[in-house]
């Protein structure tokens, strides 16, 4: 079955529209200032009204402050709040109660130990985000490009909602899939032709390769 899939660090309406026409569900913005894909609230706002309805607008933060999050949830109305830092499973029903959206929780994998502490956001956090631990000197906790050993996700319990998320790109995204059966995946920097800069044509590419996955028999006959 075709996962969900959600094109992350979104800054232009060429990329967008690409994006949301090829399938994605999600649509993801990033507000942490340090990465290239940051954006502002307001010009994400504007940018996301055309697909609204189309996708699920996804607000990425790290850590954030209520002040921060009022502003973000005032000018881009997302549909989902993703929380990318070291966020309690305290702070994820706060927020959850304040702002009244789901939540999808990021984890940073390298080890199976870096899933126990999963089970403590189940029944609190809507959805998971596993994406791989950032290299040694990254400024960013994602959108590093990197992956990490995608077996490790057997170690979860059947039924965990989740999207794969870290270096997925064209060329990995069948083994990925093939190995995780993630319900859904996450790409930002395997899209892009430089650090923050999406390309139509590496979106294209990206679609192409999951429907190829998702669909091998039809594939090869042709
Ligand atoms: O993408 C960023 O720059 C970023 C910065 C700070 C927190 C989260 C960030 N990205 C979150 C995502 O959901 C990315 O899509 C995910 O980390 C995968 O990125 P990539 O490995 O580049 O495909």
């Amino acid at each position: 079955m075709k996962p969900d899939i959600k094109i992350c660090g979104l800054k232009s309406a060429e990329a967008i529209d690409r994006a949301v026409n090829r399938g994605a569900s999600h649509i993801g913005f990033i507000f942490f200032e340090k990465s290239p894909r940051y954006i502002e609230p307001d010009l994400a706002g504007k940018l996301a009204d055309p697909v609204r309805g189309k996708a699920k607008i996804v607000a990425v933060t790290v850590d954030p402050t209520n002040d921060e999050l009022d502003e973000i949830v005032a000018l881009l109305k997302p549909d989902m709040i993703q929380l990318h830092g070291n966020e309690s499973p305290e702070r994820v029903l706060t927020i959850k109660a304040v702002y009244g959206l789901p939540i999808m929780k990021a984890f940073s994998i390298r080890s199976a130990d870096d899933l126990k502490p999963v089970e403590a956001y189940i029944g609190i956090a809507d959805r998971f985000l596993f994406d791989a631990k950032p290299p040694k000197g990254s400024e960013l906790p994602g959108g590093n490009g990197v992956s990490f050993d995608w077996s490790l996700l057997g170690w979860l319990d059947d039924g965990v909602d989740y999207m794969l998320s870290g270096g997925l790109n064209k060329d990995n995204i069948a083994e990925a899939l093939a190995i995780t059966k993630a319900p859904g995946i996450d790409g930002s920097s395997g899209v892009e032709s430089a650090p923050g800069v999406k390309s139509v044509a590496m979106i294209d590419d990206f679609f192409d390769a999951v429907e190829r996955a998702c669909e091998p028999e039809t594939a090869s006959r042709s």
